[in-house]
């Protein structure tokens, strides 16, 4: 019944389709959105995997594009009735300049914005993050906070700096008329660390592990919490705001939402334990041997090497001071808003979540 061309015919398209988080949105859609009629997946990488999906029922369409060329995305906008905008340049190592970080998650996001306009095209998602409100300069903690909760948001890094003030754009941006004269509706989701089937840095903890005998060593007390969700509640929150924002325009319309599920609170290093675990690492707490400050010392010469090194090669090790900044303060989310606004449960229980990323790992 759903494959009738009378219930097939609205156009999605996903930028950053081919990334972690992007691969689990255009999967999702396939599975959750009867009424699409073609998927546009709009990536600076296409994946090979999208040649799979081009045999179904919903016309799976990829381009090979830039964010920061307004005329690409003005292509690939035009015509679509949704844009799932999760493209960005997650980088929080020192791997790319904060010029580059700055043109692809702001100029890239106004082209987006720029693009719904001139084209016509009224609703907009956009992919923020948890680290536009924080763990902030200051490394004050956000305990269980929501949507509401005060906290001084201080950046200095590009990386949240710049969803920052994508995010401002994008909320700025609701009510604004595009072509045609109907309203643009806008809103944002902020995941806290992902996790799941494809997140590389848990493959590289597991390699390191390897490595080093099995084991895997204690750097940060087990104290502090953060939140984590699992890809699949990601993409599926994604994908009902997509459903959703058309109908309940007033009250989702400029908001924003914590990407949340039933993962458990926990450091960051005990919650990858959760999958390294079951694979055979084992986490050694050497924290008495190697005291915080330390840390912040071999993290402050990481940062030292890397820019002596930068003329000759790119040194950009995991640990440097604000990745120790991120990893050693609280931030946990508890919040219920997106399940009143637009009635978003998880689809994927914590047992789930976890088995199936143990099994990809
Ligand atoms: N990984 C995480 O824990 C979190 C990620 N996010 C956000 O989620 C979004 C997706 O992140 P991930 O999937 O983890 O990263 P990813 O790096 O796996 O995916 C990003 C995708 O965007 C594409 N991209 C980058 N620059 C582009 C450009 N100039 N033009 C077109 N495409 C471009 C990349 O090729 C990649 O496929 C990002 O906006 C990120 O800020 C938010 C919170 C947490
Ligand atoms: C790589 C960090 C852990 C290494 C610490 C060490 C070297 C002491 O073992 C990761 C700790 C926290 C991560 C970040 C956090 O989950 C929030 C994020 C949100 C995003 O939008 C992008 C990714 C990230 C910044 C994430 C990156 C890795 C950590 C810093």
């Amino acid at each position: 019944m759903a494959d009738s061309a009378e219930t097939r015919k609205l156009v999605y398209l996903v930028t950053g389709g081919c990334g972690f988080l992007g691969e689990h949105v255009v999967r999702m859609l396939l599975q959750r959105e009867p009424r699409l009629y073609e998927l546009r997946v709009f990536d600076l990488h296409l994946g090979p995997w999208l040649e799979e999906l081009k045999t179904g029922p919903v016309q799976v369409t990829a381009i090979q594009g830039d964010v920061t060329q307004a005329h690409e995305v003005a292509a690939a906008v035009a015509g679509a009735h949704v844009v799932i905008h999760t493209a960005g340049l997650v980088d929080v190592f020192g791997r790319a300049s904060p010029e580059t970080i700055y043109e692809v998650n702001v100029q890239g996001t106004k082209n987006v914005i720029e693009a719904c306009v001139q084209t016509g095209t009224r609703f907009l998602v956009y992919t923020s993050s948890m680290e536009v409100v924080g763990p902030n300069i200051k490394g004050h903690p956000f305990y269980r906070g929501n949507e509401d909760t005060p906290y001084e948001a201080i950046h200095r890094h590009p990386y949240p700096c710049s969803k920052a003030q994508a995010e401002r754009l994008v909320l700025e941006a609701n009510g604004r008329k595009v072509h045609g004269g109907l309203s643009l509706v806008t809103c944002a989701l902020r995941p806290t660390g992902i996790y799941g089937e494809g997140h590389q840095i848990m493959r590289d903890f597991y390699h390191q592990g390897l490595r080093l005998g099995g084991r895997l060593f204690r750097a940060i007390p087990a104290s502090v919490e953060h939140s984590r969700v699992y890809v699949g509640n990601v993409a599926w929150m994604h994908v009902l705001v997509a459903q959703e924002l058309e109908q309940r325009a007033a009250l989702m319309g400029g908001q924003v939402y914590f990407c949340y599920d039933e993962s458990p609170y926990k450091s960051y290093e005990d919650f990858n334990m959760e999958f390294l675990g079951p694979c055979g690492l084992r986490l050694v707490d050497t924290r008495l041997l190697v005291p915080y400050w330390l840390l912040m010392l071999l993290a402050t010469l990481n940062a030292l090497l890397q820019w002596l090194l930068r003329p000759l090669l790119l040194y950009a090790p995991l640990l440097n001071p604000y990745t120790l900044a991120v990893a050693n303060t609280t931030f946990t989310v508890s919040t219920d808003k997106a399940q009143r606004h637009f009635g978003y449960k998880p689809l994927f229980s914590w047992e789930d979540s976890r088995t199936r990323t143990i099994r990809w790992v």
